[in-house]
């Protein structure tokens, strides 16, 4: 399957969780490439803003920023590999993300099988965008799905962003917490829309600020918890951005 590279190797790293609402639990996490989303603003580009694809991004023109070379982000490593370095670390937590994870959906379940053959307590989420359904063999062994729609500030086509068999099944399940970020107060509209139109639960919903510095965060948090403590919605911070700021791996 395809992974993103970090440093010749897969990435594959072992972290707090820094979103939603396992926040601040110890986990690993594998990060695959390729998107079929491509947000603007996307701070996982190497695994999909690939030379010769005509997607902008908001870093095009900025000294130093180009295009990926495919096969130099891109690891190809198969599920028994992935599970043999998973082992290795002191956490049963896994955090599948991307990329779009859901992209690869037969090479996790392989992974999960092989993994809880030995030990059943393996535990998975899933970050997705929300726009692909879950296998129902997949949906059967994830517990949970951490799922962000994105929003008209990605840059994408809504009806590429917002597609109604995944959102309508997500919604329904309990397996699923809803995660939007905020940049502008505006946006709420938006997500409000979203809430109305699938019928998620205010329970589930998760906003949380935009920011790639603690600073930045800061400067949207205020303004989020405020319409959090409005609408009865969850507040959720970036942990690792707080910890670790901008790095990659963490
Ligand atoms: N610590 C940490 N938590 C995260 N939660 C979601 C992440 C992601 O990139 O999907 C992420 C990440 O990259 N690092
Ligand atoms: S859906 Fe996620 S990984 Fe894909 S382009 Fe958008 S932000 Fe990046
Ligand atoms: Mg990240």
């Amino acid at each position: 399957m395809k992974l993103a590279k970090l440093n010749d190797g897969p990435e594959i790293f072992h972290t707090l969780q820094g979103e939603g609402v396992s926040a601040g639990l110890p986990a690993i996490f594998v990060r695959a490439s390729r998107c079929n989303l491509h947000c603007r603003w996307c701070d996982t580009d190497y695994t999909w803003n690939f030379e010769g694809t005509p997607w902008p991004h908001d870093l095009d023109g900025t000294p130093g920023y180009r295009k990926y070379v495919r096969d130099e982000v891109t690891l190809e490593i198969s599920p028994e590999e992935i599970a043999e370095e998973l082992k290795r670390y002191p956490t049963r937590r896994v955090v599948l993300t991307g990329g779009e994870p859901l992209l690869q959906q037969d090479d996790w379940v392989r992974l999960i099988d092989l993994l809880r053959a030995d030990d059943p307590s393996w535990t998975f989420e899933v970050e997705t965008n929300g726009t692909r359904l879950p296998s129902p063999e997949m949906e059967a062994r994830i517990d949970q799905f951490n799922v962000s729609p994105k929003l008209s500030n990605s840059g994408m086509e809504e009806s590429t962003r917002i597609v109604d068999e995944p959102l309508t099944h997500f919604a329904a399940s309990t397996k699923s917490w809803f995660k939007f970020v905020v940049s502008k107060s505006h946006e709420i509209n938006e997500i409000e829309a979203l809430a109305t139109r699938f019928q998620i639960p205010a329970e589930r919903i998760l906003l949380m600020p935009e920011g790639r510095t603690p600073a930045e965060l800061d400067r949207h948090g205020e303004e989020v918890a405020a319409l959090c403590l409005d609408r009865g919605w969850r507040f959720c911070d970036r942990l690792h951005v707080r910890l670790w700021g901008e790095k990659r791996g963490v």
